[in-house]
């Protein structure tokens, strides 16, 4: 069937739906992994969101259920300039049209994404429109004005409490859409987890009397986070505190720095950061549209993007508080950034 994207600023590009035929709405970004589809689509750090790859060709390998990053698909659609259709691997469980359709998610190919790409890299993200034959220009309208993601964190978190048993360190994670990687990276080191639903309030968390209290990544824009800026208030000085992310960015608004948006944000496998504590520089994977433009007193700069020179980490000068912009969890080739993990351990 016959698809569009219909950018806010009237670009039209024309394709082919594939996955959940339905209209959806989001903020369209590029991502400029080669591989990792799968983890792109399920990290809840996507919510609200419609992704390009600029990698041409996506879904060759298919997709399989162990890699994915949380229960369920997150971005709002997703869009290729060639979807493979015969996947080849030994661990493919589906392909991508299967996988999309049976997570509700609209899919677009046979569009040019690197002229989609430009134009988001010249004049910013903005919103979008996947939309199907029939709807008419007011609707798509109505539909780009109406859309808004200011309740994604809430959408995407846990409901319950989760425990995961380890006989380490007592991490408190609080999941404002985790990526099961993270909670991986602290299991394969012994921790013993929980995981408490985005809004659990202080006294909560600190009722299990945790080792190191870990704020998780997760969608959406933190300055619309105030509850949960309210109740980080509270943990400060009280416990050893990390985070990833989202996480990150709430902790300088915590403490009074602050965060900004970036043009077109950073979302790929391959962004190079230096670590200024190791005086060495990594290779990262990372996915974020904000990024913290003022550091809080008393916190310095420990990593900056050697891109564009923003902070991608920064270290309390006083108490045990860490936190670092990209993902250390993820391995877009080698897993060099897992140390991370051991520093953060290292708080406590
Ligand atoms: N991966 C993340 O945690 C993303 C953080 C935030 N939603 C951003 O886009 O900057």
């Amino acid at each position: 069937m016959k698809g569009k994207l219909i950018l806010q600023d009237g670009t039209i590009f024309e394709g082919k739906a594939f996955g959940y035929l339905n209209d959806s709405v989001g903020e369209v970004v590029f991502n400029t992994s080669m591989t990792g589809y799968g983890e792109v689509l399920t990290d809840p750090s996507y919510y609200g969101q419609i992704v390009t790859m600029t990698y041409p060709l996506v879904g060759n390998y298919g997709i399989n259920l162990e890699d994915v990053e949380s229960k369920g698909v997150h971005v709002k659609g997703f869009i290729v300039r060639e979807k493979s259709d015969m996947p080849n691997n030994f661990r493919c469980e589906m392909d991508l049209d299967t996988y999309l359709k049976q997570n509700k998610v609209i899919g677009l190919e046979g569009i040019d994404t690197r002229a989609l790409t430009k134009i988001l890299r010249n004049n910013g993200t903005m919103k979008g429109i996947i939309t199907l034959e029939g709807t008419s220009l007011e609707q798509v309208q109505a539909k780009l004005d109406a859309f808004s993601n200011t309740q994604a964190v809430k959408t995407v978190t846990r409901k319950e409490v989760e425990h995961i048993a380890g006989r380490g360190t007592k991490v408190a994670v609080m999941d404002f859409g985790v990526k099961e990687n993270i909670l991986r990276s602290f299991a394969n080191r012994g921790c013993d987890i929980t995981v408490f639903p985005a809004t659990t309030k202080p006294e909560d968390v600190l009722g299990i009397n945790p080792d190191l209290i870990f704020l998780s990544n997760g969608p959406g824009d933190p300055e619309d986070l105030e509850d949960v800026i309210e109740n980080i208030k509270e943990l400060i000085g009280k416990k050893p505190i990390a985070g990833i992310c989202l996480g990150h960015q709430l902790l300088a608004l915590t403490l009074g720095g602050k965060t900004g948006k970036l043009k077109f944000g950073h979302r790929g496998g391959n962004h190079p950061v230096k670590d200024l504590e190791e005086n060495k520089v990594f290779i990262t994977s990372q996915n974020h549209g904000y990024y913290v433009c003022e550091l809080p007193q008393d916190m310095e700069v420990t990593h900056i993007n050697l891109n564009d020179n923003t902070v991608e980490g920064m270290r309390h000068t006083k108490l045990p508080i860490y936190s670092v912009q990209y993902h250390p969890e993820a391995c877009p080739g080698p897993k060099d950034n897992d140390y991370i993990f051991d520093k953060f351990l290292a708080l406590v």
